[in-house]
Protein backbone atom coordinates (compact mmCIF):
# COMPACT_ATOMS: atom_id res chain seq x y z
CA UNK A 1 0.00 0.00 0.00
CA UNK A 2 1.31 3.25 -1.10
CA UNK A 3 1.11 7.09 -0.74
CA UNK A 4 1.94 10.17 -2.53
CA UNK A 5 5.13 12.26 -1.61
CA UNK A 6 5.61 15.60 -3.17
CA UNK A 7 3.72 14.46 -6.05
CA UNK A 8 5.12 11.70 -6.54
CA UNK A 9 3.92 7.90 -6.24
CA UNK A 10 5.66 5.90 -3.16
CA UNK A 11 4.76 2.29 -3.68
CA UNK A 12 5.62 1.62 0.20
CA UNK A 13 4.85 3.55 3.07
CA UNK A 14 4.24 1.75 5.92
CA UNK A 15 1.82 3.77 7.03
CA UNK A 16 -0.93 1.63 7.78
CA UNK A 17 0.26 0.68 11.50
CA UNK A 18 2.23 3.02 13.84
CA UNK A 19 4.80 2.09 16.38
CA UNK A 20 2.33 1.25 18.73
CA UNK A 21 0.87 -1.76 17.16
CA UNK A 22 -2.13 1.02 16.44
CA UNK A 23 -3.82 2.33 12.94
CA UNK A 24 -3.74 5.72 12.81
CA UNK A 25 -6.32 7.37 10.54
CA UNK A 26 -4.73 10.13 7.98
CA UNK A 27 -7.06 13.12 7.95
CA UNK A 28 -7.86 14.10 4.69
CA UNK A 29 -5.86 16.74 2.62
CA UNK A 30 -8.90 18.79 0.43
CA UNK A 31 -11.36 20.20 1.65
CA UNK A 32 -14.57 21.73 0.66
CA UNK A 33 -15.09 24.94 0.10
CA UNK A 34 -18.43 24.46 -2.05
CA UNK A 35 -20.82 27.08 -3.46
CA UNK A 36 -20.24 30.94 -4.28
CA UNK A 37 -17.75 32.06 -6.95
CA UNK A 38 -15.38 29.01 -6.19
CA UNK A 39 -17.47 25.80 -6.64
CA UNK A 40 -20.86 26.91 -7.80
CA UNK A 41 -23.80 24.28 -7.73
CA UNK A 42 -23.60 23.51 -11.65
CA UNK A 43 -24.92 20.62 -13.83
CA UNK A 44 -22.17 18.83 -15.97
CA UNK A 45 -19.27 20.26 -13.70
CA UNK A 46 -18.34 18.06 -11.23
CA UNK A 47 -17.12 13.98 -11.18
CA UNK A 48 -17.38 11.53 -8.88
CA UNK A 49 -14.60 8.95 -8.21
CA UNK A 50 -15.51 5.95 -5.96
CA UNK A 51 -14.78 2.44 -4.56
CA UNK A 52 -17.83 0.37 -4.05
CA UNK A 53 -15.96 -1.18 -1.56
CA UNK A 54 -15.35 1.66 0.64
CA UNK A 55 -17.67 2.26 3.52
CA UNK A 56 -16.25 6.30 2.95
CA UNK A 57 -17.18 6.38 -0.58
CA UNK A 58 -20.48 4.39 0.14
CA UNK A 59 -21.47 7.39 1.81
CA UNK A 60 -21.29 9.89 -1.04
CA UNK A 61 -23.20 7.19 -3.69
CA UNK A 62 -25.91 6.75 -1.01
CA UNK A 63 -26.47 10.83 -0.89
CA UNK A 64 -26.05 10.93 -4.36
CA UNK A 65 -29.15 8.32 -5.01
CA UNK A 66 -31.05 9.78 -2.21
CA UNK A 67 -30.85 13.54 -3.62
CA UNK A 68 -31.39 12.29 -7.27
CA UNK A 69 -27.78 13.66 -8.52
CA UNK A 70 -27.15 11.01 -10.55
CA UNK A 71 -27.57 13.21 -13.79
CA UNK A 72 -25.95 16.17 -12.42
CA UNK A 73 -23.04 14.65 -11.01
CA UNK A 74 -21.37 11.30 -13.02
CA UNK A 75 -19.48 9.02 -11.24
CA UNK A 76 -16.44 6.64 -11.98
CA UNK A 77 -16.18 3.33 -10.23
CA UNK A 78 -12.57 2.12 -9.49
CA UNK A 79 -11.34 -1.64 -10.15
CA UNK A 80 -11.77 -3.40 -6.74
CA UNK A 81 -8.89 -4.41 -6.71
CA UNK A 82 -6.26 -1.77 -4.92
CA UNK A 83 -2.05 -2.72 -5.60
CA UNK A 84 0.61 -1.42 -5.14
CA UNK A 85 -0.27 1.20 -7.38
CA UNK A 86 -2.56 2.21 -5.31
CA UNK A 87 -6.83 2.61 -6.83
CA UNK A 88 -6.69 1.95 -10.64
CA UNK A 89 -9.30 2.26 -13.36
CA UNK A 90 -10.49 -0.88 -15.07
CA UNK A 91 -10.01 1.11 -17.94
CA UNK A 92 -9.48 4.20 -18.33
CA UNK A 93 -11.57 6.54 -16.52
CA UNK A 94 -13.24 9.24 -19.03
CA UNK A 95 -12.06 12.85 -18.01
CA UNK A 96 -8.36 12.39 -18.62
CA UNK A 97 -7.89 8.47 -19.65
CA UNK A 98 -5.96 7.96 -16.39
CA UNK A 99 -4.95 4.48 -15.02
CA UNK A 100 -4.82 5.34 -11.28
CA UNK A 101 -6.28 7.70 -8.81
CA UNK A 102 -3.24 9.02 -8.02
CA UNK A 103 -2.61 10.73 -11.10
CA UNK A 104 -6.13 12.78 -10.19
CA UNK A 105 -4.08 13.83 -7.11
CA UNK A 106 -0.91 14.72 -9.13
CA UNK A 107 -3.33 16.60 -10.98
CA UNK A 108 -4.76 18.59 -8.73
CA UNK A 109 -1.44 19.41 -6.60
CA UNK A 110 2.13 18.70 -8.14
CA UNK A 111 3.10 18.61 -4.61
CA UNK A 112 0.64 16.41 -3.21
CA UNK A 113 1.97 14.94 -0.28
CA UNK A 114 -0.77 11.98 1.31
CA UNK A 115 -2.68 9.43 1.21
CA UNK A 116 -4.70 8.65 -2.56
CA UNK A 117 -8.22 7.72 -1.31
CA UNK A 118 -11.53 7.80 -2.58
CA UNK A 119 -14.03 9.36 -2.68
CA UNK A 120 -13.02 11.99 -4.76
CA UNK A 121 -15.37 14.64 -6.02
CA UNK A 122 -13.27 16.42 -8.81
CA UNK A 123 -14.20 19.65 -10.24
CA UNK A 124 -14.15 19.84 -14.29
CA UNK A 125 -13.58 23.50 -14.97
CA UNK A 126 -11.03 24.09 -12.42
CA UNK A 127 -9.59 20.89 -12.67
CA UNK A 128 -9.16 20.24 -9.19
CA UNK A 129 -10.39 17.90 -6.15
CA UNK A 130 -12.94 19.92 -4.28
CA UNK A 131 -13.18 17.63 -1.31
CA UNK A 132 -11.84 13.97 -0.70
CA UNK A 133 -13.66 13.71 3.02
CA UNK A 134 -17.04 12.00 2.86
CA UNK A 135 -18.05 13.93 5.92
CA UNK A 136 -18.33 16.70 3.78
CA UNK A 137 -19.07 15.56 0.74
CA UNK A 138 -22.59 14.55 2.12
CA UNK A 139 -22.94 17.39 3.82
CA UNK A 140 -22.52 19.35 0.00
CA UNK A 141 -24.88 17.15 -1.68
CA UNK A 142 -27.93 17.16 1.44
CA UNK A 143 -28.49 20.87 -0.01
CA UNK A 144 -25.83 22.25 -2.36
CA UNK A 145 -27.85 21.12 -5.52
CA UNK A 146 -31.98 21.96 -4.45
CA UNK A 147 -32.64 24.10 -6.56
CA UNK A 148 -31.24 22.27 -9.45
CA UNK A 149 -32.99 18.79 -8.74
CA UNK A 150 -36.39 20.08 -6.40
CA UNK A 151 -34.93 17.62 -4.11
CA UNK A 152 -35.21 19.55 -0.66
CA UNK A 153 -35.18 16.13 1.47
CA UNK A 154 -32.73 17.15 4.73
CA UNK A 155 -30.55 14.34 6.31
CA UNK A 156 -28.99 17.40 8.25
CA UNK A 157 -31.84 19.28 9.65
CA UNK A 158 -31.21 22.25 11.69
CA UNK A 159 -33.47 21.43 14.88
CA UNK A 160 -31.74 18.08 14.87
CA UNK A 161 -28.08 19.09 14.27
CA UNK A 162 -26.71 18.58 17.98
CA UNK A 163 -27.81 15.26 18.22
CA UNK A 164 -26.79 14.44 15.06
CA UNK A 165 -23.22 15.56 15.53
CA UNK A 166 -23.59 13.80 19.26
CA UNK A 167 -24.13 10.12 17.60
CA UNK A 168 -21.76 10.74 14.68
CA UNK A 169 -18.87 11.22 16.81
CA UNK A 170 -19.61 8.36 18.77
CA UNK A 171 -20.22 6.22 15.57
CA UNK A 172 -17.16 7.51 13.92
CA UNK A 173 -14.27 6.70 16.06
CA UNK A 174 -15.90 3.77 17.72
CA UNK A 175 -17.40 2.10 14.86
CA UNK A 176 -16.82 3.30 11.34
CA UNK A 177 -12.92 3.69 12.13
CA UNK A 178 -13.70 0.96 15.20
CA UNK A 179 -13.43 -1.88 12.66
CA UNK A 180 -10.29 -0.78 10.88
CA UNK A 181 -8.62 -0.48 14.12
CA UNK A 182 -8.80 -4.26 14.71
CA UNK A 183 -8.56 -4.97 11.26
CA UNK A 184 -5.64 -3.00 10.61
CA UNK A 185 -3.83 -3.61 14.56
CA UNK A 186 -0.40 -5.12 14.13
CA UNK A 187 0.11 -5.91 18.25
CA UNK A 188 -2.20 -8.29 20.27
CA UNK A 189 -2.87 -5.55 22.85
CA UNK A 190 -4.11 -3.24 20.35
CA UNK A 191 -6.20 -5.62 18.59
CA UNK A 192 -8.01 -6.72 21.91
CA UNK A 193 -8.35 -3.22 22.97
CA UNK A 194 -10.15 -2.28 19.45
CA UNK A 195 -11.85 -5.01 19.63
CA UNK A 196 -13.96 -4.44 23.00
CA UNK A 197 -14.32 -1.05 22.54
CA UNK A 198 -15.97 -1.86 18.64
CA UNK A 199 -18.60 -4.25 20.54
CA UNK A 200 -19.18 -1.69 23.36
CA UNK A 201 -20.45 0.38 21.06
CA UNK A 202 -22.19 -1.46 19.31
CA UNK A 203 -23.93 -2.93 22.32
CA UNK A 204 -24.41 0.53 22.81
CA UNK A 205 -26.04 1.31 19.53
CA UNK A 206 -28.17 -2.03 20.02
CA UNK A 207 -29.90 -0.62 23.22
CA UNK A 208 -30.79 2.65 21.74
CA UNK A 209 -32.14 0.82 18.96
CA UNK A 210 -34.89 -0.76 21.57
CA UNK A 211 -36.90 1.90 21.35
CA UNK A 212 -36.37 4.30 18.49
CA UNK A 213 -36.47 3.16 14.95
CA UNK A 214 -34.00 5.59 14.19
CA UNK A 215 -30.32 6.83 15.55
CA UNK A 216 -32.21 9.90 16.16
CA UNK A 217 -35.69 8.96 16.64
CA UNK A 218 -37.93 8.36 13.80
CA UNK A 219 -36.59 9.82 11.29
CA UNK A 220 -33.72 8.70 9.16
CA UNK A 221 -30.70 11.13 9.10
CA UNK A 222 -27.36 11.50 8.03
CA UNK A 223 -26.49 9.66 11.18
CA UNK A 224 -28.05 6.34 10.02
CA UNK A 225 -26.17 6.64 6.71
CA UNK A 226 -23.15 6.64 8.27
CA UNK A 227 -23.71 3.76 10.21
CA UNK A 228 -25.18 1.90 7.54
CA UNK A 229 -22.46 2.12 5.41
CA UNK A 230 -20.10 0.19 8.34
CA UNK A 231 -23.09 -2.39 9.38
CA UNK A 232 -23.47 -3.52 5.87
CA UNK A 233 -20.28 -4.74 5.58
CA UNK A 234 -19.65 -6.13 8.37
CA UNK A 235 -20.82 -10.09 8.52
CA UNK A 236 -19.49 -10.06 5.29
CA UNK A 237 -16.00 -8.66 5.64
CA UNK A 238 -15.15 -7.19 9.07
CA UNK A 239 -16.45 -10.64 10.91
CA UNK A 240 -13.46 -12.93 9.13
CA UNK A 241 -11.29 -10.40 7.47
CA UNK A 242 -10.73 -7.51 10.15
CA UNK A 243 -11.10 -10.41 13.15
CA UNK A 244 -14.54 -8.59 14.77
CA UNK A 245 -15.55 -11.88 15.78
CA UNK A 246 -17.56 -11.37 19.03
CA UNK A 247 -20.43 -11.55 17.15
CA UNK A 248 -22.14 -10.95 13.79
CA UNK A 249 -24.83 -8.00 13.32
CA UNK A 250 -27.40 -10.77 12.53
CA UNK A 251 -26.81 -11.93 16.13
CA UNK A 252 -28.17 -8.79 17.12
CA UNK A 253 -32.03 -8.31 17.20
CA UNK A 254 -32.36 -4.54 16.73
CA UNK A 255 -29.25 -3.47 14.60
CA UNK A 256 -30.06 -6.57 12.37
CA UNK A 257 -33.59 -5.39 12.14
CA UNK A 258 -32.39 -1.63 12.04
CA UNK A 259 -29.85 -2.56 8.86
CA UNK A 260 -32.57 -4.03 6.87
CA UNK A 261 -34.67 -0.97 6.94
CA UNK A 262 -32.15 1.26 5.73
CA UNK A 263 -31.01 -1.65 2.81
CA UNK A 264 -34.85 -1.54 2.10
CA UNK A 265 -34.93 2.00 1.28
CA UNK A 266 -36.01 3.21 -2.20
CA UNK A 267 -32.83 2.91 -4.05
CA UNK A 268 -29.75 1.98 -0.91
CA UNK A 269 -29.69 -1.56 -2.75
CA UNK A 270 -28.29 -0.55 -5.82
CA UNK A 271 -25.70 1.29 -3.66
CA UNK A 272 -24.74 -1.81 -2.60
CA UNK A 273 -22.07 -4.17 -4.13
CA UNK A 274 -21.00 -7.28 -2.42
CA UNK A 275 -18.87 -8.47 -4.95
CA UNK A 276 -16.51 -5.50 -4.87
CA UNK A 277 -16.38 -5.56 -0.84
CA UNK A 278 -15.56 -8.66 -0.69
CA UNK A 279 -13.43 -8.47 -4.00
CA UNK A 280 -11.65 -5.76 -2.27
CA UNK A 281 -10.62 -6.36 1.18
CA UNK A 282 -9.80 -9.80 1.14
CA UNK A 283 -7.81 -9.72 -2.17
CA UNK A 284 -5.98 -6.12 -1.57
CA UNK A 285 -5.09 -6.25 2.00
CA UNK A 286 -2.03 -8.85 1.16
CA UNK A 287 -0.39 -8.16 5.08
CA UNK A 288 -3.98 -9.51 6.21
CA UNK A 289 -4.75 -12.56 3.59
CA UNK A 290 -1.77 -13.44 1.57
CA UNK A 291 -3.65 -16.46 -0.07
CA UNK A 292 -6.02 -13.62 -1.63
CA UNK A 293 -8.51 -16.13 -1.08
CA UNK A 294 -12.17 -14.25 -1.32
CA UNK A 295 -14.41 -16.37 0.80
CA UNK A 296 -17.61 -17.75 -0.60
CA UNK A 297 -20.07 -16.71 1.79
CA UNK A 298 -21.60 -15.71 4.04
CA UNK A 299 -25.27 -16.52 2.95
CA UNK A 300 -26.99 -12.76 3.75
CA UNK A 301 -30.42 -11.70 3.34
CA UNK A 302 -31.38 -7.83 3.80
CA UNK A 303 -34.47 -8.06 2.12
CA UNK A 304 -35.97 -10.11 5.08
CA UNK A 305 -38.76 -8.31 6.82
CA UNK A 306 -37.40 -6.17 8.95
CA UNK A 307 -39.77 -6.01 11.79
CA UNK A 308 -38.66 -2.12 12.96
CA UNK A 309 -42.14 -0.49 12.05
CA UNK A 310 -44.04 -0.46 15.01
CA UNK A 311 -41.55 1.14 16.68
CA UNK A 312 -42.67 5.04 16.87
N1 LIG B 1 -11.57 10.46 5.48
C1 LIG B 1 -11.77 9.88 4.24
C2 LIG B 1 -11.26 8.45 4.26
C3 LIG B 1 -11.40 7.78 2.94
C4 LIG B 1 -10.59 6.47 2.91
O1 LIG B 1 -9.77 6.19 3.80
N2 LIG B 1 -10.82 5.68 1.85
C5 LIG B 1 -10.07 4.44 1.73
C6 LIG B 1 -10.89 3.35 1.09
S1 LIG B 1 -12.11 2.69 2.14
C7 LIG B 1 -8.91 4.65 0.79
O2 LIG B 1 -9.08 5.22 -0.27
N3 LIG B 1 -7.74 4.17 1.18
C8 LIG B 1 -6.57 4.19 0.38
C9 LIG B 1 -5.34 4.59 1.13
O3 LIG B 1 -5.44 5.08 2.25
O4 LIG B 1 -4.26 4.41 0.57
C10 LIG B 1 -13.23 9.98 3.90
O5 LIG B 1 -14.08 9.66 4.74
O6 LIG B 1 -13.54 10.41 2.79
Amino acid sequence: MGMMIDGRWEGDDGKWASKDGKFHRAPSKFHCQFGGEGFPAEPDRYHLYVSMACPWAHRTLIFRKLKGLEDIIPVTVVDPHMLSRGWQFSEPEPLYGFNHAHQLYAKADSQYTGRVTVPILWDKRRETIVCNESAEIIRIFNVAFNDLTGNRDDYYPADLRDQIDEINAFVYPNINNGVYKCGFATAQNAYEAAFDNLFSALDSVEERLTAQRYLVGNRITEADWRLFTTLIRFDAVYVGHFKCNRNRIADMPNLSGYLRDLYQQPGIAETVNFSHIKEHYYFSHESINPTRIVPKGPVLDFDAPHNRTFII
